[in-house]
């Protein structure tokens, strides 16, 4: 790979994180941040099946609109950001908006705009174990994963 980066293991149970957009990434992600922390708010008009499901079951805080600009500059300003709309504009300006502030960002679809990549994670009771590619490969983060899974037997 051309660039690795550091697999920091950080604690975010108290870190405030925003996800933009409810589609199949962002449902994917959701999931595995749920099993971090539960301070989770999702903007978005429309939530996949799957997270609707659990908004019923409260486990994060849906805000059913569009983003707006003060969602990140505002009071309630977040830690982490992760920017997964289907709307490549929105989702660059989410993350020019974020570095300005100095906040850690995410954008799902341009690996250059993000301060960290999402990690493909394998949890057992004993361990947590990040795997990535440095955006080369996340096809092949995800084939790693699942050796991983089948070779503990998960
Ligand atoms: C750079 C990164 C930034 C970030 O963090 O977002 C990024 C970027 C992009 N991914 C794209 C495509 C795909 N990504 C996946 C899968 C995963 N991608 C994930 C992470 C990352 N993806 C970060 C670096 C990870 C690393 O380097 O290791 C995982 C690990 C975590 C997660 O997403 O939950 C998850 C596996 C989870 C698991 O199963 O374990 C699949 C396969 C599939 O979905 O089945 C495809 C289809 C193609 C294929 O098969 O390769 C595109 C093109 C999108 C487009 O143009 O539409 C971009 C944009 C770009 O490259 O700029
Ligand atoms: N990093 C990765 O692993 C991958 C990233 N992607 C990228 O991730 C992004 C999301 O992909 P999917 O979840 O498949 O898309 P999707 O189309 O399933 O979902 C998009 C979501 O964004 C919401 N949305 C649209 N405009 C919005 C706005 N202005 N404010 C708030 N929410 C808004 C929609 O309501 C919907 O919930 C795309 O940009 C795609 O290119 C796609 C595949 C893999």
């Amino acid at each position: 790979m051309e660039k690795a980066y550091f697999p920091m293991f950080v604690d975010i149970s108290e870190k405030e994180i925003l996800v933009v957009g409810g589609g199949k990434i962002a449902a994917r992600r959701i999931r595995t941040l749920l099993d971090f922390t539960v301070h989770i708010t999702v903007i978005t008009p429309a939530l996949d099946e799957k997270l609707r499901q659990y908004a019923d079951l409260e486990k994060f805080r849906w805000v059913q609109r569009k983003y707006r600009e003060s969602d990140i500059t505002g009071s309630d300003k977040p830690d982490i950001v992760l920017a997964a709309t289907g709307d490549t504009e929105v989702n660059a300006e989410i993350g020019r908006l974020c570095r300005s502030l100095g906040i850690c960002v995410n954008v799902a679809d341009k690996k250059e705009m993000c301060d960290f990549y999402f990690p493909s994670i394998v949890k057992t009771e004993e361990v947590v174990i990040g795997i990535n590619s440095g955006g080369a490969n996340p096809g092949a983060t995800k084939r790693t994963r699942e050796k991983i899974e089948e070779w503990l037997g998960k």
